[in-house]
């Protein structure tokens, strides 16, 4: 079996430096800070939605997307791990799996030279044999295609997905395969709404439900 795994509000708590460095661009354009739980409510489908929300949400003029975009892309990558952590459980989870003969992937909405870099920061980026970001051909989850190609990378059979938000549940809908549901993560519908094959709330619970499934 291979498990293809989200990364933001899946494997890693990033929202606060995510939210750290919305707030620089915010406090450089003249803006109001945001909180914790703002920001984070906006993350999930890619940075162009997460400055496209911040920008309406602060009442700033659409035509500012580009400089934002920048700056933001800037301000992350320099503190791209300043406070990010792994969620409790979540190296223990992946030191069975891969005991266990599952090959691990990673399928994420944020761009791909910040997901490399977060993952090496954190000494994450050997435990997986596929990394695949949101700003390639591929297109973002819900799309599935980049779902498909890091499947493809694993070298195909059985899939499963492991995610935190609805657009990780539409990804792996469209591509045929089970989502299993992070309830820790950064999502903003209720399970039930979201109605993934299981959930967990604690990393502590990932590797049977998988071993279950197979
Ligand atoms: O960058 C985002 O908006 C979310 O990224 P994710 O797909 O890893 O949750
Ligand atoms: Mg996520």
């Amino acid at each position: 079996m291979s498990v293809i795994f989200d990364l933001d509000g899946t494997l890693v708590d990033s929202a606060p430096d995510m939210h750290a460095a919305m707030n620089r661009v915010l406090a450089a354009q003249g803006h109001a800070q945001m909180p914790l739980e703002q920001v984070r409510g906006f993350i999930g489908n890619g940075v162009p939605t997460l400055v496209r929300r911040t920008i309406a949400s602060a009442g700033a003029a659409e035509d500012c997307y580009d400089r934002w975009h920048d700056d933001y892309m800037a301000a992350y990558a320099e503190g791209i791990c300043e406070t990010t952590v792994t969620y409790d459980g979540m190296i223990a989870a992946l030191d069975d799996l891969s005991a266990a003969g599952h090959r691990l992937g990673v399928c994420t909405n944020k761009p791909q030279a910040l997901s490399d870099a977060l993952l090496a920061a954190l000494g994450l980026a050997g435990r997986f044999d596929a990394v695949l970001g949101g700003d390639t051909t591929f297109g973002r989850k819900p799309d599935p295609q980049g779902l498909i190609e890091v499947a493809r990378r694993l070298g195909g059979g059985p899939m499963i997905m492991v995610g935190d938000s609805p657009a990780d549940a539409g990804a792996a809908r469209s591509a045929g395969m089970p989502i299993l549901l992070y309830t820790g993560g950064y999502r903003d519908l209720s399970v039930e709404a979201i109605a993934p094959d299981a959930a967990f709330d604690h990393w502590s619970e990932l590797p049977a439900l998988i071993a279950a499934r197979l």
